[in-house]
């Protein structure tokens, strides 16, 4: 059952409060970070060059045990249908966190095509590095940097000519700057697909009115509830481009 606005944010609230206390905890207890906690898991429960079972484990944990913002099992599923309908050969990711939508996405993809993804956090980045190999995809390239460095790099440092495929999933406050950012570098084509994570929660108000406005993309958001949640109504955009490249 979904419930009001209000008495979801309360809960959250409230859950976040007491999650905060709750690692801040763990990782006095630990002395590892949440992140290195989800990968020791994954690293004894799943198996080698099997990206389904690395993604199973960080599920189990992140249900169970302690929360990681992955896309998770159910978005992902969403993701993983436009990725096998689309077929991209060139793909963008913004924010890999732990490497979980990495090996998602590089999971989906057709021979031969690339994946580039973006982290800005070097920690962060160190664990997806060690997904992204255990699950056997080290040929993709992760760039640890703040996309809105980057971006303007692709072209001239990493060669891409043409983005199929970009996956947003970092901070919400950049999709906007960053899609805005995309299309001024005229790797965005005619039918290039961008997908937005959590466009509903937290909630990327300014990304939704520059798509709604600027007339350039055939758009919908596919309804869901936020990552291993139940209550929390949330949403992912998808959105086609229209240009003329
Ligand atoms: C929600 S997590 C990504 C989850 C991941 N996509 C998944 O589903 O497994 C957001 C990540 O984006 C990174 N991030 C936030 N803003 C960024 C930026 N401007 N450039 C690069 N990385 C960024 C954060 O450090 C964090 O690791
Ligand atoms: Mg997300």
């Amino acid at each position: 059952m979904l419930l009001n606005p209000l008495c979801v944010c309360c809960c959250f609230l409230k859950k976040q409060v007491s999650s905060f206390l709750h690692q801040y905890l763990c990782d006095l207890v630990s002395g590892l970070s949440r992140e290195q906690r989800a990968y020791q898991y994954v690293l004894t429960h799943a198996i080698p060059g099997d990206p389904d079972s690395i993604l199973d484990a960080f599920d189990i944990w992140c249900s169970k045990i302690e929360f990681i913002s992955n896309i998770g099992p159910k978005k992902g599923k969403i993701l993983d249908r436009l990725l096998l309908e689309h077929s991209p050969l060139t793909v963008l990711e913004l924010g890999a966190h732990c490497g979980y939508s990495t090996v998602r996405i590089a999971r989906a993809l057709p021979l031969g095509a690339r994946l580039y993804s973006i982290e800005m956090d070097q920690n962060n980045a160190a664990i997806a590095e060690k997904i992204i190999r255990l699950a056997g995809f080290d040929d993709n390239t992760l760039i640890v940097n703040p996309s809105d460095e980057v971006i303007p790099k692709l072209h001239s440092e990493y060669g891409l000519e043409r983005l199929d495929f970009v996956f947003m999933d970092h901070w919400k406050k950049c999709y906007a700057p960053d899609l805005q950012m995309l299309e001024g570098s005229g790797m965005l084509c005619k039918g290039s697909m961008i997908v937005a994570d959590n466009v509903l929660f937290p909630g990327a108000p300014r990304f939704l009115r520059h798509v709604r406005k600027s007339g350039l993309y055939d758009w919908k958001v596919h309804r869901a509830t936020l990552e291993y949640s139940k209550g929390i109504r949330d949403g992912m955009a998808e959105l086609v481009y229209k240009g003329h490249n």
